[in-house]
């Protein structure tokens, strides 16, 4: 089992498969960001193995995220790998939606039924502005073919002041009619750029507020371990919830390990590295010892890892398709 000193069991991995993107939101990343060589990203097989691993010591969840999954060549591979894992109840991605339509059969085959889809505006014009790519079409297509294909959808939308504040009604607008969940995210300061970042306008409360000025929302009784709060609109056939990412309100119950895409295991989304399962692996470690290592240190995982954060006013953050969101 991998328990941390608070007690929290740890049975969620999000794991990035790569940092590249065929969008270029602006949010996470810069127009001319570096990617890595292939050499430095975990591979399949290594994935596979860890995951096979971690499954033994109680994960049971796994996310793969990037940068954009789908952009690497051969996923379904790895999903078809990962859906072997018997202990392994739930398989699932978070994606931009550029080409996730194509691989309607492979999520099947790989028994995935859930998907996180990200995205911002319901507008063209303006999501070419955020995005760099005049992809809005591509993505409106993958939507609706998850929802036509039963996905249990979850439509992410990073709340941008004086960007998508104004469009927020028509997000929950969705949920009227399609059984989908929206998820009004606050921002996080992980843009891969150096400008300082003093905090943001629309944080949760706002968000929810705004919502209630216009609609009656219901909370729900939040799943155990969620980063999310819950709401219902009577009649609505979705429903909505709001992530407090920044102000990090729910962190008390937080069940997840990050790996990133060159390997990097974090214990927070917001701390530092703690070691790299990619040079471990390619160092020969037994599988036991790798265990312990990795038992070790999931017990210093921080209650709430944003403490030193709160403290800085400026600081360079990296960009978020390496860390996986
Ligand atoms: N602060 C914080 N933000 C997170 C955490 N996990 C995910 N997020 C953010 O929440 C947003 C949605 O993330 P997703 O990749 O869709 O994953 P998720 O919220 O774990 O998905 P579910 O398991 O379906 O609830 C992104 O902006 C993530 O960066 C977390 O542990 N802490
Ligand atoms: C890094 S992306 C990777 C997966 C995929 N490319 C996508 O966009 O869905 C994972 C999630 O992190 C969110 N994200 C990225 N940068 C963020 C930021 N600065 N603040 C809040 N959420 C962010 C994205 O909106 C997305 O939902
Ligand atoms: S949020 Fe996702 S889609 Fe947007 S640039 Fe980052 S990795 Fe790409
Ligand atoms: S900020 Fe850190 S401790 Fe809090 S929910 Fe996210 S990963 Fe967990």
């Amino acid at each position: 089992m991998l328990v941390d000193k608070f007690g929290r069991k740890i049975n969620y991995v999000r794991i990035a498969v790569t940092d590249r993107c065929n969008l270029r939101c602006s949010y996470c990343m810069p127009e001319n960001q570096h990617f890595l060589e292939r050499e430095n990203l975990l591979t399949y097989e290594e994935i596979s193995y860890l995951l096979n691993i971690l499954s033994r010591e109680g994960v049971n969840k796994v996310r793969i995220t990037g940068g954009e999954p789908f952009v690497r060549k051969d996923i379904s591979f790895l999903l078809k790998e990962i859906a072997k894992i018997d202990s392994i109840e739930k398989l699932t991605i978070t994606t931009n939606g550029v080409l996730t339509s194509s691989y309607i059969n492979e999520l099947k085959d790989a028994h995935i039924k859930q998907l996180n889809l990200s995205l911002d505006t319901l507008n063209r014009d303006k999501f070419l502005l955020l995005t760099k790519r005049d992809e809005f079409e591509a993505v409106q297509t993958s939507f609706h073919s998850l929802v036509k294909n039963n996905f249990l959808v979850k439509l992410n939308m990073v709340v941008m002041d004086e960007f998508n504040t104004n469009e927020i009604y028509d997000f929950v607008e969705l949920t009227r009619n399609l059984p989908i969940s929206v998820r009004f995210i606050e921002e996080m300061p992980f843009n891969g750029q150096g400008n300082s970042y003093s905090g943001i306008k629309w944080n949760y409360q706002t968000i929810v507020s705004h919502i209630r000025e216009k609609y009656h929302l219901r909370k729900l009784q939040d799943p155990t371990n969620a980063i999310a709060l819950h709401y219902k609109i009577n009649n609505f056939a979705g429903n909505i919830a709001v992530i407090p990412a920044y102000s990090r309100t729910l962190c008390g119950t937080c069940n997840r390990l990050r790996i990133t895409a060159t390997g990097d295991l974090k214990l927070c989304l917001y701390g530092d590295p703690v070691l790299n399962v990619r040079d471990l692996l390619r160092s020969g470690i037994s599988e036991e010892n790798l265990i312990k290592t990795i038992q070790n240190a999931v017990l210093n995982k921080p209650l709430n890892g944003f403490e030193a954060e709160k403290q800085k006013t400026s600081s360079f953050h990296e960009s978020m398709s390496i860390i996986g969101g």
